[in-house]
């Protein structure tokens, strides 16, 4: 078979089918850029069920022996516990699994494709883990910062000041959250299994952090940390995502279902969505980037931040309303619909026009504008402006990176010798990371120039 996806793959769908998944119409295939995917083998229907997995096939917290689960000390988290498990678990019991595990890639694609993974001076950020922590050189600080602000927490044109509040963020210092994640994960399992390789550790977290559905213990509440709703589901992982995917992905308690939301051609690539997420948190937390992604976006926060005092922070933090700004789009001050007439007071504004009009308005004007009580003294020109400005900012950052790394290129191009090409930490292989991250850095740019043209 031309394109069969590889001996071990057949393999696994064999013993998935064994097991008691049901697949009708699908099969892992291989598809240039994304390793693995999910093909319709002949025309799927709209509202066909393609794929059940039952829960006792899936690999959670609930289903690995208590006599593991309780080694830990507590604070550590389900996803640590799942990682050491696969590193260090009774291989009688891993055998179960041994099919699965095949299909699974690489340290080498995971330290190829995840920043976390990557040489210190292209993943420089504000993790105090990192390259970049106080703990390091003073060079660290006269670094550039190659990966987007969302990731790294820093910027390249200008420095940061304190928030000077409290600030939880989900979308920023995307790197330094993960490898926390990582290190605390690490640091737990360490204490019962002193002798962990940490490569192997790396690895199967990494696994867990890219092939993971959303899964909470039945009767149990969300755990507090997001990042622990999950578990693995056999075969589902083949699935590549796409922001607006058309297949309906649910789980009853005691089976997962894939449904086809439209019609599929025999031989198109079926794709799910992983959440609606901009394309520096898919880089950051599986890898890869889309090239067009309706959710994309960029965040503000830290030039807004800035650009205010003390007390509006205060007063944002007390609505709220602090952080988490991302671009307006659509252009309207509203989050779902334009606020066209002041009589009729409407929704609130989104954060981005609170925080701007918060620069310009009396307080007791702009506490009823962000409840939507009323819209007066709001100059939608001088919001335009500040937002404006804002955006601006963001765009010479892009400049300047965009200029750090052509450079950079330039600099590769003009080193000698060759060989190795492709390897990981290679000059080609870091090339190509450039480039990448020249292509990210080239989506940014069109997403504030989009803004800036709509604003005007
Ligand atoms: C759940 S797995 C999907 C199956 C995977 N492609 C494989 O070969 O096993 C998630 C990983 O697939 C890759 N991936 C998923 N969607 C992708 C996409 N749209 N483009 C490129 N890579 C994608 C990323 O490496 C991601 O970490």
């Amino acid at each position: 078979m031309e394109d069969s996806p590889g001996a071990e793959h057949l393999a696994f769908m064999q013993w998935a089918e064994g097991a008691g998944i049901k697949i009708k119409g699908i099969t892992p295939a291989r598809f240039p850029g994304r390793r693995l995917g999910m093909k319709a083998t002949r025309t799927i229907k709209n509202n066909e069920i393609m794929l059940t997995v039952p829960v006792n096939l899936m690999l959670t917290i609930d289903s690995i022996p208590s006599s593991f689960t309780s080694q830990f000390p507590s604070g550590t988290s389900i996803h640590g516990i799942l990682a050491a498990f696969l590193t260090h678990a009774d291989p009688a019991l891993l055998k179960d699994v041994d099919p699965w595990r095949r299909v699974w890639p690489s340290f080498d694609e995971f330290e190829d494709s995840m920043p976390v993974l990557w040489p210190e001076h292209l993943r420089v950020s504000n993790s105090s883990y990192g390259a970049s922590s106080s703990s390091s050189s003073s060079s660290s600080s006269e670094r550039k910062v190659l990966l987007p602000p969302s990731i790294s927490g820093k910027w390249n044109s200008f420095s940061k000041e304190p928030v000077g509040a409290d600030y939880e963020t989900r979308y920023q210092n995307l790197l330094s959250q993960q490898e926390k994640r990582l290190q605390d994960a690490w640091a737990h399992v360490v204490t019962v299994y002193p002798k962990t390789e940490w490569k192997s550790f790396a690895y199967y977290w990494c696994i867990i952090n890219s092939r993971s559905f959303y899964y909470v213990s039945p009767g149990k509440d969300e755990p507090e940390d997001w990042n622990d709703a999950i578990g693995m589901v056999p075969f589902a992982d083949y699935f590549n995502h796409d922001d607006d995917a058309d297949c309906d992905v649910t789980f009853d308690g005691t089976k997962y279902t894939f449904r086809a939301t439209r019609r599929y051609e025999k031989g198109e690539e079926i794709f799910m969505s992983y959440g609606s997420h901009s394309n520096d948190f898919l880089l950051v937390e599986y890898g890869f980037f889309l090239p067009t992604n309706p959710s994309d976006t960029i965040y503000l926060d830290d030039i807004i931040f800035q650009d205010l005092t003390t007390a509006q922070k205060k007063e944002l933090a007390a609505q709220e309303i602090f952080g988490n700004y991302t671009l307006p789009l659509p252009l309207s001050p509203s989050p779902s619909k334009p606020s066209t007439n002041s009589k009729s007071p409407s929704e609130p504004p989104s954060p981005i026009h609170s925080a701007a009009t918060l620069k310009y308005l009396p307080r007791r004007d702009w506490r009823n504008y962000i409840s939507g009580r009323s819209t007066h003294g709001v100059d939608e020109k001088k919001s335009a402006t500040i937002i404006r400005g804002w955006v601006e900012t963001y765009l010479s950052e892009c400049v300047v990176t965009i200029g750090i790394i052509e450079g950079m290129l330039d600099q590769k191009d003009h080193e000698d010798g060759s060989g190795e090409e492709g390897k990981i930490g290679s000059r080609g292989w870091e090339r190509e990371k450039l480039r990448m991250l020249l292509e990210r850095w080239g989506q940014i740019r069109q997403l504030c120039e989009g803004v800036i043209g709509g604003l005007e």
